[in-house]
């Protein structure tokens, strides 16, 4: 089988990533089955830069072919943060029911009409001794006023997917991996999949 690595520690990603890569025939592996690579620091400030910092760092260190995702939550009522901090909103901690929390402390008194929000992701192709690839996406929606659904990982629960009508973490794998600003970068990336995983990489 094919193998492809991503360089991310995020075990929620690792498990989308390894859903959306299974059907084109590739076995996904992340930071977690390479224990001794260190934390590649994220001093972007957008995400199409910290995508490519982890991307490249990563691919010199292993030499291959290394895909990064960064993303997060921009919501507009609170000039677009989270954005490049969602993962360590609440604390370097990097807990998720905190940072839903610390958004929607933020949010209390705002009306849904002004609670939009977009999830965005930035993906970053590294290669050696090629130019890197970036390929974005995102999933518009509005921010809930409390928590729904179990599935998912981050802010899925009380993020409002307009499209679906549903919260994100109401929405099983299957639907997340096909409406998601992942899912939608990733579309991007699969058409030039044959030009970037050309033999030898
Ligand atoms: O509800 C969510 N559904 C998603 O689909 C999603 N995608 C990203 N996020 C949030 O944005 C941070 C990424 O930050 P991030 O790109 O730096 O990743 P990370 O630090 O968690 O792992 P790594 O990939 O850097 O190792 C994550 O932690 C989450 O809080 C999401 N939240
Ligand atoms: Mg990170």
């Amino acid at each position: 089988m094919k193998e492809i690595i991503i360089a991310t520690k995020n075990t929620g990603k690792a498990k989308e990533f390894v859903q959306m890569f299974a059907p084109l025939g590739y076995e996904v592996r992340t930071l977690i089955d390479f224990p001794d690579v260190p934390d590649v620091e994220e001093t972007g400030s957008t995400f199409e830069e910290n995508a490519l910092l982890k991307a490249e760092t990563i691919s010199k260190l292993l030499n291959r072919v290394v895909i990064s995702d960064d993303s997060g939550l921009v919501v507009d009522a609170l000039n677009g943060r989270p954005g490049v901090y969602s993962a360590r909103y609440a604390g370097e901690q990097k807990n998720d029911q905190d940072n839903m929390d610390k958004v929607l402390r933020e949010l209390e008194g705002i009306p849904s009409e002004e609670r939009t929000a977009r999830f965005c992701c930035a993906l970053a192709v590294a290669i050696p001794n090629e130019a890197s690839l970036t390929f974005t996406g995102t999933c518009e929606g509005v921010i809930l006023e409390e928590r729904r659904g179990e599935y998912g990982f981050g802010y899925d629960p009380i993020f409002y997917v307009v499209e679906e009508q549903k919260a994100m973490a109401e929405l099983p794998p299957e639907i997340k991996n096909k409406i998601s600003h992942r899912a939608n970068a990733l579309k991007k990336l699969k058409e030039q999949l044959p030009t970037v995983f050309k033999e030898g990489n």
